[in-house]
């Protein structure tokens, strides 16, 4: 189905969703409601469209460096695949690079990538940690989210200061325990 159709489709249903909660679809104000939802529920599961190759687009970099490198605090925006409401947080990801650097942007769009799609926060943290591995051949990589789930805080339980961690770590960022504790300690660290 083409991109259009697949907005057409969306905005049928949103318009079946407010009817159905009891709203007129057809008052002023949200008269192009279901348009509008449609096109940002497209955006934000537009990660289903992308692929690492073309994110990537070639930024990998040959390198000496064996170090590691770290990008903390990336924001994170993503939609829990059970109530399709958002959770919201920040990611960091480490790796120890052999023999390739990877452009910094890439981090944060690899991270976009699996965040823009239904997910749990394990299965995100999970496949960022994957992908980066995958694309950079590093030796190890660690990835760190902590996220508030409005699943949690707008209903449910309604708890607004539980925060979920996640972490996930591949290679010898998983091996070697100093390795790890430095990443720990790094994106503990505020700023
Ligand atoms: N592990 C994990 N659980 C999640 C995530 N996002 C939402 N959940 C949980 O998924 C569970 C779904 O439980 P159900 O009992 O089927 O759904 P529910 O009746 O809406 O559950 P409550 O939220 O407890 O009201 C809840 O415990 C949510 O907190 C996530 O990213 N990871
Ligand atoms: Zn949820």
């Amino acid at each position: 189905m083409s991109n259009e159709n697949v907005q057409t489709v969306l905005a049928e249903n949103f318009r079946t969703i407010i009817s159905s909660l009891g709203e007129n679809p057809d008052r002023e104000g949200l008269l192009d409601t279901p348009k509008r939802a449609a096109k940002a529920m497209q955006f934000l599961t537009q990660g289903y469209h992308q692929d690492l190759e073309s994110i990537v687009n070639g930024a990998i970099f040959e390198s000496d460096n064996e170090e590691m490198v770290l990008v903390k605090n990336i924001e994170l925006y993503s939609l829990c695949e059970h109530h399709l409401l958002p959770f919201i947080g920040k990611c960091h990801v480490a790796y120890l690079p052999a023999g390739k650097v990877i452009g910094l942007s890439k981090i944060a769009r690899v991270v976009d990538m699996f965040a823009r799609r239904l997910q749990i926060q394990e299965n995100l943290t999970s496949q960022i940690a994957k992908a980066v591995e995958s694309v950079t051949g590093a030796r190890g990589v660690g990835v760190i989210i902590e996220a508030k789930h409005m699943c949690m805080m707008m209903r449910g339980v309604e708890k607004q200061n539980s925060v979920m961690s996640t972490s996930v770590m591949l290679g010898d960022m998983r091996k070697s325990q100093a390795t790890r504790q430095e990443f720990l300690m790094l994106a503990k660290q505020q700023n």
